[in-house]
């Protein structure tokens, strides 16, 4: 079996919690609220922002230019199409670029962030995919889930985020790191899968924090 199908296995129980969250579920009936909406969008700027970086350290971390052109090419698309997306959705609540990247992030975004670039920073270029792969699979799944459902993609406010992650594009990019990962884990030893295993199910657990953080639309519960 692949790394990636026995990863799969594992994290089933997370992913359903995910796919049943009640921000996932108002974004897949058009019914969450664009308060909660607009504030995620603000924190998953800054994430990505952070993201991105880790597709950086991926490609100072990989060992022939093919590799570096698709990290770099990850890099560029997070950047410039996914994070595109946002800025057109901050255009529309009235948000500017530079409120954007100066908006504080909330302790969830800053764990989540900081874990997975310190995964990237001090770990085999292995390390650096298991770190990312759960953002870019679980998003790519949400995405085509959220598409099947009838009228969803035509949301006038949820619809281009549903389209951005069912798409082709990003399917492909996450099906790249999911094929990179099982090239990269063939042959490695019990105690280094133990170890992406375990990166790769804490940025997972982190997915499904950051949803939560996100439908409380609040920094921190003293905040609220
Ligand atoms: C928190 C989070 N995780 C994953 C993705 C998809 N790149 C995202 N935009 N935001």
């Amino acid at each position: 079996m692949k790394f990636s199908e026995q990863l799969h296995e594992k994290l089933q129980p997370i992913w359903r919690q995910n796919h049943e969250h009640p921000f996932v579920k108002g974004i897949a009936n058009g019914t969450l609220d664009p308060e909660k909406f607009r504030f995620y969008m603000v924190q998953d700027y800054l994430y990505l922002i952070q993201y991105a970086k880790v597709f950086a350290l991926g490609a100072v971390k990989a060992d022939d230019l093919h590799t570096m052109g698709k990290f770099a090419a990850l890099l560029d698309g997070t950047l410039n199409e996914e994070m595109g997306l946002h800025r057109q959705y901050a255009a529309r609540f009235g948000i500017s670029e530079e409120e954007l990247e100066t908006a504080k992030p909330s302790p969830i975004t800053l764990a989540y962030t900081h874990y997975m670039l310190h995964a990237a920073q001090n770990g085999t270029l292995a390390e650096v995919i298991a770190a990312v792969l759960p953002c870019a699979w679980s998003y790519w799944e949400i995405g085509k889930e959220l598409n099947k459902i009838p009228g969803a993609a035509e949301h006038e406010l949820y619809g281009k985020w549903i389209h951005m992650y069912a798409s082709e594009e990003f399917g492909q990019m996450a099906q790249w790191c999911i094929d990179l990962l099982d090239e990269h884990t063939v042959g490695k030893s019990e105690a280094e899968l133990a170890k992406l295993e375990e990166i790769f199910l804490n940025t997972t657990r982190f997915e499904y924090m950051f949803w939560d953080m996100a439908y409380n639309g609040i920094m921190w519960p003293g905040n609220a």
